[in-house]
Formats: C-alpha cells, structure tokens, sequence
C-alpha cells in the first residue's frame, strides 16, 4: 500500500499479480503510452531494465499517482509494486522546483531491512540518471551517527526507511540532524506494505 501527497480523496486500486490476465506479468501497456508522458530519462532506465510492458498494478497505479491522487494498492507479491510508487516518485520531484540538499521530497517506509535494501536498489537504477536527487538507506544494524553523518553530507531528497531507525533518525536534534524541518518539503509519503507496518505496533514513546 502506498500513499501520494495529493488534494484529491484516495483511491483503492486491486492488482492483478503475475499469473492472472493474459498470463504473462507485464501485459497492461506500454511505457510509452502512460498519460502525459514519463521523462525520457525514465524511459531510458526502463529500457535498460528490459522492462518492456507495464504490469497491471503499476498500469492502475502510475497514472492515479502521477496525477496528484492519494493511492492505496493491494497486490500479490512480485507484481511489481516497487515500481508503481518509485516511478512517479521521481516524476513527480522533477515537476517541482529544485530540493536542496537537505529538504525530503520523498519518505518510503517499509517494515523490513530486507525491503529497504530492495526498492533502495530500485531506486538506484534510477536516480543514477538524475544526480540530482540524493536518496538514503535508514536501517537498523548500523551505527545511527554514520547515517546522521551520511545525510548532513550528501543529502537525503528521497529517504527509504524501517520505522524504527527513523523515529530514531527523527530525534536527534542533538546530534546536529533536524530531520522534521527537513520533512517540511515533503511530496510524497510511501507506507509499504502498511498492513505489515501497521501490524508493528510502533508507538509513540
Ligand atoms: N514492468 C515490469 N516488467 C518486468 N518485470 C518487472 C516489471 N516491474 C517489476 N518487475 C520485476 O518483477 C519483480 C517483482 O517486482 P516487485 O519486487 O516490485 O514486486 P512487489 O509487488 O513489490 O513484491 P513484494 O510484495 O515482494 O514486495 C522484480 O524482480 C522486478 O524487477
């Protein structure tokens, strides 16, 4: 499940995953055809992906997202959701007007490290043709002042995270990382897999 930052009332879309249709898993149209059109440095990524055709939940998805509409998704795994929130991620950062080094224009919560690391090399594939955009890995196992350091550095436009090392990530003022001004420029809000993340029981403390 994931969220857009958008004015409108949201949406529940239902994703076919990769057995159902006409059998293969991307069959829902071409990346060509997705309204307004994807910036041809994002058609490029794709192409070198060799990822030809959309699959049904990003063909749903994309353009409800990239029209500025709060998006809830449920699909099975594999059907590709990754890609149906990084896409207009990036599309929807590059519409707007420059970030700075420190300012969030994306915050991608998932509940696992596994997870994270996953869409963070998602992410890569892309935002290597935009340098632009600074992205961040916030994840437990690691020592929080390297990662408080790493953004004061180079930046965090684009933050993928597990709860926990964020709440962390989020109080340290102290330490010199301001991390709720940073999320003032914020677009878009990812809650991935909300079911799992929600199932955690994160509390205020
Ligand atoms: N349009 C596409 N064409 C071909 N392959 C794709 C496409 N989109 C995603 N994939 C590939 O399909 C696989 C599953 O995608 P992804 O991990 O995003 O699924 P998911 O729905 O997020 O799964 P999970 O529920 O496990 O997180 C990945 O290997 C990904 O690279």
């Amino acid at each position: 499940m994931f969220q857009g930052d958008g004015p409108e009332a949201g949406r529940e879309v239902q994703g076919d995953g990769p057995e159902t249709g006409s059998g293969t898993m991307a069959d829902s149209g071409v990346w060509d055809n997705v309204e307004n059109g994807l910036h041809p440095l994002i058609l490029q990524t794709l192409r070198e992906l060799h990822f030809t055709h959309m699959t049904p939940v990003q063909s749903v998805t994309i353009p409800l997202f990239m029209s500025n509409k709060d998006v809830a998704a449920e699909a099975i795994t594999g059907s590709g959701k990754t890609l149906a929130f990084v896409i207009p991620i990036l599309e929807i950062l590059l519409k707007r007007e420059k970030l700075k080094k420190l300012q969030v224009g994306a915050l991608i919560i998932t509940p696992t490290r596994e997870l994270a690391i996953q869409i963070d090399e998602v992410l890569r594939h892309f935002t290597f043709h935009f340098p632009q955009f600074s992205q961040i890995l916030f994840i437990g196992g690691s020592n929080p002042i390297e990662d408080v350091e790493k953004f004061l550095k180079q930046g965090g436009n684009i933050i993928v995270g597990t709860p926990g090392r964020l709440v962390d990530m989020f109080r340290r003022q102290s330490d010199g990382l301001d991390l709720p001004s940073c999320v003032k420029t914020l677009e878009v809000l990812v809650l991935d897999e909300a079911d799992r993340l929600l199932e955690m029981g994160f509390e205020a403390r």
